[in-house]
């Protein structure tokens, strides 16, 4: 069995965050482990609320885990305030920790802040040269390169601007640009595509994080960089194919599928 942890915040409603991550992590064959960062009230409608844990709390569940278990690779999601991101980076580092999938979430789809405006300096700084591989949407994209993203080739020009930032994969995803979902890897030197079928739905809550733990557990189980992502794409798109019209706002995908389909189990 490999191991993973993910280091994120809590989403009550379990559609992304921690909830997310867990959930991938099992169904992608893989031991699930968490160091919450951030208590956040949420359901498919919005955020209502948000709580960081404090520093001391943050580092005692990560160091707790290495210090027992072997961590074969980390997610990185919510990380909430520039405090918490060195606590993340000093722990990562004293522990050694291999196969880091930065997710660099700034806002929410309910469009709530879940990183406060200044620690984003910290996170291009501290955070992103810790990444084997960093995960921006359009808007994280934007934000980082400080400019408007519309197309494909907009989008490889960020990623080549973010390698610059000192993360050695960088993965643009283009879920919110219109047409086909294509994700764009730059590593250095090649230029990849990852391209799926739009799928009309408008249950995507937490698609960033899912995909994100997914790619951290195929990187434990041994795959290279390029298959990770390629698998983890085609695990989101199912995901996103049977999500879930939970609630009365954005769904959550679905990480079951086909385990609910073995066992005869109907999704309502
Ligand atoms: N409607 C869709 N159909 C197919 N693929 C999609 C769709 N929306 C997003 N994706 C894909 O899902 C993955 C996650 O990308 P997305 O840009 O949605 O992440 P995100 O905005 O970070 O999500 P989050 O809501 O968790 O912040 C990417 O591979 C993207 O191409
Ligand atoms: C806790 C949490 N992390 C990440 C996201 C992604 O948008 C979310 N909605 N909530």
């Amino acid at each position: 069995m490999k191991n993973v942890l993910t280091i994120a915040g809590s989403d009550s409603c379990g559609g992304a965050g921690i909830q997310a991550d867990l959930k991938t992590f099992s169904a992608l064959g893989t031991y699930g482990m968490s160091a919450i960062t951030a208590v956040t009230a949420q359901n498919t409608t919005g955020v209502f609320g948000v709580r960081e844990l404090e520093v001391e709390m943050v580092a005692a569940q990560i160091n707790c885990i290495f210090e027992d278990i072997e961590v074969h690779a980390v997610k990185i999601g919510m990380v909430s305030g520039s405090e918490i991101i060195e606590t993340i980076s000093k722990c990562l580092l004293e522990n050694r920790a291999r196969n880091i999938v930065v997710d660099p979430v700034m806002v929410s789809k309910s469009k709530y802040k879940l990183l406060r405006p200044e620690a984003c300096k910290a996170l291009v700084r501290v955070l992103l040269p810790l990444a084997d591989v960093v995960t921006p949407n359009i808007p994280e994209a934007e934000e980082l390169v400080k400019g408007t993203i519309k197309t494909v080739e907009e989008m490889k020009q960020a990623a080549r601007e973010i390698y610059g930032l000192g993360a050695r994969h960088v993965l643009v995803k283009g879920g919110h640009l219109a047409g086909e979902a294509v994700d764009v890897l730059y590593d250095g030197d090649r230029m990849l595509l990852f391209e799926g079928p739009r799928i009309a739905t408008q249950n995507t809550h937490g698609t960033g994080c899912t995909f994100s733990s997914a790619i951290a557990a195929y990187l434990a189980r041994g795959y290279a960089m390029t298959e990770a992502i390629g698998a983890a794409k085609e695990y989101i798109s199912t995901a996103i194919a049977h999500s879930l019209a939970l609630g009365r706002g954005v769904g959550p995908t679905h990480h079951f599928y086909a385990l609910y389909k073995k066992a005869g189990l109907n999704d309502d």
